[in-house]
């Protein structure tokens, strides 16, 4: 059992170990809830569900939600059936919701609590890789259309319960998504993590060293949050590779592409810009990560770029600044920074990174 305190505005736990789902209650008797609402979505209600409720059932009364699967349940649609939900079930300021799930369920279920007679008790239950950075940090929120994320505010958990155990069921594909976060995170904040990341030839959840692996990855996004918890300055830095990944995310929705897989996408052009800004042609983009990337199973090709769609979905970017597109961007490894572009410079420059790309021969961008 490993136990990482987060200090911000509420100081809260993340309780990381494994079977850790069966009793929920000991992390969380301490907050006296007198119900507890366990939103999840089904496919993680297939697995999980009821390890969590029968062992929280003894001490409180508990209700449930199963949610469809997939980002689109993160609108207005579902939040206001779950405000209903939480009203029908006589829920007060003195229960919870417990967000049992990925990021989407952690995302909506949060902010639902969160507005929810102006605020009740949150807990994360994250099962997916990519939740390990989604559950921490207090980041809450909805989509608008295809604008990612842009109703909402920040809200800490009281407790992250975080069953490693869980991630034993992902597929390759989620896995691949949440390794994106671990390789940001490494990126901005941890060389020697980045560096031990990509001389592996196979990563897995079930490796020994994949549990340090997660705890640096972890540290290096409670040490932001604590510093920023607003983002009114460095924590803008861990939205490395956002803003062009949650375009992406948006534009190719019906490909099947998850958040991590276009976040990666979305690295990619961040340092490709930096390795530009830095005036070194050849320089962090080019030293292995693109070959190992591939070979470790990422989607990186992207048919049909779609300059002027991406553009104006980054344009929506909450980092902006006076029609600005703010990029975040490496002075070198573990030193990020963020500067603003106009949307020509940053159509010039989706281009020749789509050109860039193409020199891969298994990577194809059309432009
Ligand atoms: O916690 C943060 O701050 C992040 O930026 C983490 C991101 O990885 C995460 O995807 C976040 O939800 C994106 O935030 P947003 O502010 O761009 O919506």
């Amino acid at each position: 059992m490993k136990e990482i305190t987060v200090k911000s505005s509420i100081d809260y736990k993340i309780n990381i170990g494994t079977r850790i789902r069966f009793n929920i209650y000991e992390f969380i008797k301490e907050f006296n809830y007198n119900k507890i609402a366990v939103i999840t979505d089904e496919n993680v209600a297939k697995y999980y569900l009821e390890d969590v409720v029968n062992g929280l059932t003894p001490f409180i009364q508990v209700v449930t939600y199963n949610l469809p699967s997939g980002e689109k349940i993160k609108d207005i649609s579902w939040f206001e059936r779950l405000q209903q939900f939480l009203l029908n079930e006589q829920l007060d300021r003195h229960s919870a919701v417990i967000a049992l799930g990925g990021g989407v369920v952690g995302d909506l279920s949060g902010f639902v609590a969160s507005t929810y007679m102006r605020g009740i008790g949150f807990v994360q239950v994250p099962t997916t890789l990519l939740a390990h950075d989604s559950s921490i940090g207090g980041k809450v929120a909805i989509n608008l259309g295809s604008i990612k994320n842009i109703i909402g505010h920040f809200y800490p958990p009281q407790a992250v319960i975080y069953d490693l155990d869980t991630l034993s069921t992902l597929s390759e594909q989620e896995f691949r998504s949440g390794l994106a976060e671990v390789i940001k995170h490494s990126l901005i904040g941890d060389a020697h993590l980045y560096e031990q990341l990509i001389t592996k030839q196979e990563l897995s959840v079930k490796d020994q060293s994949f549990e340090k692996i997660l705890h640096r990855s972890i540290d290096v996004k409670r040490v932001i949050v604590e510093a920023d918890e607003l983002e009114l300055g460095k924590r803008k830095f861990l939205n490395f590779g956002h803003t062009l990944g949650h375009a992406i995310e948006s534009v190719y929705q019906s490909k099947n592409i998850t958040h991590g897989e276009a976040v990666m996408v979305g690295i990619l052009f961040d340092l490709f810009v930096s390795d530009l800004e830095n005036g070194e042609r050849q320089g962090m983009l080019s030293g292995g990560l693109i070959t190992w990337l591939t070979n470790i199973g990422y989607k990186l090709a992207l048919s049909e770029w779609r300059v002027n769609q991406l553009l104006q979905l980054m344009l929506k970017d909450k980092k902006n600044e006076k029609q600005l597109i703010a990029l975040v961007l490496l002075r070198d490894y573990e030193q990020p920074y963020v500067k603003h572009f106009s949307p020509k410079e940053v159509k010039n420059l989706l281009e020749a990174f789509a050109k860039y790309m193409g020199q891969y021969s298994n990577v194809k961008y059309l432009v």
